[in-house]
C-alpha cells in the first residue's frame, strides 16, 4: 500500500534517510519540506524526494510517516507547528535530533492527542551539511538508536523499524536518558574538545603564524567535526547541557592527571597512560562504517599536475580495481601531493600497490 513519508529538514540527515527509505520501501512516496526553498528544491531536482510539500500542515495532515530532521531547537518548534494540526490518526512521527531528552518531553503536545511518536538518532554522519551532502549509504551499519516511551505501540515500533530498513543500519532502543548521556561522552563531549583545539591553535597563530601552515595529519583528524554546523551544535550542547556539565567535572580531572604526570616528569605514568589509551582506542569497532570510517588505505605521492587523479584512476580502472573513496590530504601543498585511495578489501589494496607501483608512483600503507 501506498504511504506518503514526509521529510522535514532535507538536509545531511534528512536527504540521507530520504535516499534509504527509497532503497527498499519502493511504494513510498517521498514529500520534502523545508523553511531553505533552495533546499528544497534542490532535493527535487536530485531526486531526493518525489514531491515537494505545498505547506507543512498540507505535507504532514497527509503524511503516514513523519520524519523531523532540523537541528533540535527547531525540532521543538516543529513539535509545537504539527500538535495544531489534524495529523493522520494512525501517523508515525520520528526524529532525528542528536539528543533526545527535551524533544520527547515536547513530544507529549503529540501523544497527549493520541499520536504515536518515537524518538530517533542515526549515529552516523559528517561535518558536511545541506542536501548535496546526502548518502544512500551513510547509515549502513551504524547504530541507530530508537527511544520509544510507554505510550508506543508494537505496531508503531514495527511500522517504523520496517521503514527505516534500507538504512541498513543496526537498530538499538535506549531510554531518552541513557541515550543523552552516553552521546555525550562519545559525541557531545567530544564536539566541544575539538573546537576548543582549534580555538587553542588560533590563539597561538597569533603569536606565530606558522601554525596553521604545521597543522598536520594529527591536528586535521582531532579537529575535523570541529567543522560542522555551528547551528546544529549550539543547539545539542543546549539541549545536553546537564550531562555536558557533569562530564567537564571529570575532564579537568582528566585533564589535572595529565598536567601532574608531565611536572613530575613521570616518564613511566606517561607511558602507561597512553598504552591504557592505545588498547581502548583499538578495541572499537573499525570495520563498521558508522562508528569508525576504516577502509583499506592506500597513499600514494604524487607531483602537483592537472590531470594527475585520472592519471591513477586510469591506471587502477585497466586492473578493474575498484575504489571506494579517493582524496586529496592538503599536508604538502609546497611541490608534492598525497592522494588516499580507500579500497574495499585487503586483496584490492595489494593489487593497487603493485599496479601503481609497476608505474612508478611511491605508495604506502598507514595503518
Ligand atoms: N550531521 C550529523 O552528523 C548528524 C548525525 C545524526 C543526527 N543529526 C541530527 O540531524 C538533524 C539534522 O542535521 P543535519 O546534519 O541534517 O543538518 P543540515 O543543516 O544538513 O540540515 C538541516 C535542514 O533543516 C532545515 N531546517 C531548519 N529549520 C527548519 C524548519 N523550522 N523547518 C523546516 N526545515 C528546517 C534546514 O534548512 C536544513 O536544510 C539535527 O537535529 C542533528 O542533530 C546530525
Ligand atoms: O562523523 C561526524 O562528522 C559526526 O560528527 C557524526 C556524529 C558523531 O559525533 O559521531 C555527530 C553527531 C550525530 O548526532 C551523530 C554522529
Amino acid at each position: 500500500m501506498e504511504k506518503r513519508v514526509l521529510i522535514i529538514g532535507l538536509g545531511l540527515i534528512g536527504g540521507s534517510l530520504a535516499l534509504n527509505i527509497k532503497n527498499t520501501y519502493t511504494e513510498a512516496t517521498l514529500v520534502g519540506y523545508d523553511i531553505n526553498n533552495q533546499q528544497l528544491q534542490l532535493a527535487n531536482t536530485l531526486t531526493v524526494i518525489d514531491e515537494i510539500a505545498p505547506s507543512l500542515q498540507e505535507g504532514a495532515e497527509q503524511a503516514d510517516f513523519i520524519f523531523i530532521a532540523v537541528p533540535v531547537a527547531q525540532a521543538e518548534q516543529i513539535i509545537e507547528q504539527l500538535a495544531t494540526y489534524s495529523l493522520k490518526s494512525d501517523v508515525i512521527i520520528t526524529d532525528v535530533g542528536s539528543t533526545k531528552e527535551q524533544i520527547i518531553k515536547k513530544a507529549e503536545l503529540l501523544t497527549n492527542k493520541g499520536w504515536q511518536f518515537i524518538g530517533g538518532h542515526p549515529m552516523a554522519g559528517s561535518h558536511k551539511s545541506g542536501v548535496t551532502a546526502a548518502r544512500g549509504h551513510l547509515f549502513e551499519n551504524a547504530m541507530y538508536v530508537l527511544t520509544p516511551t510507554e505510550t508506543v505501540t508494537d505496531e508503531a515500533l514495527k511500522q517504523l523499524k520496517l521503514l527505516l530498513e534500507g538504512t541498513k543500519a543496526n537498530l538499538i532502543v535506549l531510554s531518552p536518558k541513557e541515550h543523552d548521556k552516553l552521546v555525550g561522552v562519545i559525541s557531545h563531549f567530544p564536539h566541544i574538545i575539538a573546537a576548543s583545539l582549534v580555538h587553542q591553535a588560533e590563539h597561538y597563530q597569533e603569536e606565530n603564524e606558522l601554525v596553521k601552515q604545521l597543522a598536520a595529519g594529527g591536528f586535521r583528524d582531532i579537529t575535523r567535526i570541529a567543522s560542522s554546523s555551528p547551528t546544529m551544535w549550539r543547539d545539542i550542547l543546549l539541549h545536553n547541557h546537564d550531562s555536558l556539565l557533569h562530564m567537564f567535572e571529570h575532564w579537568f580531572k582528566e585533564m589535572e592527571h595529565v598536567r601532574e604526570m608531565i611536572k613530575q616528569k613521570d616518564a613511566s605514568k606517561i607511558y602507561d597512560y597512553f598504552v591504557k589509551a592505545k588498547q581502548f582506542r583499538d578495541q572499537l569497532p573499525v570495520r563498521a562504517k558508522g562508528a569508525i570510517p576504516s577502509f583499506y588505505d592506500l597513499y600514494v605521492d604524487v607531483p602537483d599536475y592537472p590531470g594527475i587523479i585520472s592519471e591513477v584512476t586510469g591506471y587502477l580502472a585497466e586492473e578493474e580495481i575498484s575504489i571506494t573513496n579517493i582524496r586529496i590530504l592538503e599536508t604538502r601543498e609546497d611541490i608534492y601531493g598525497v592522494l588516499r585511495l580507500s579500497l574495499q578489501t585487503e586483496e584490492d589494496r595489494k593489487k593497487a600497490k603493485d599496479c601503481l607501483e609497476n608505474h612508478s608512483y611511491a605508495t604506502f600503507i598507514a595503518d
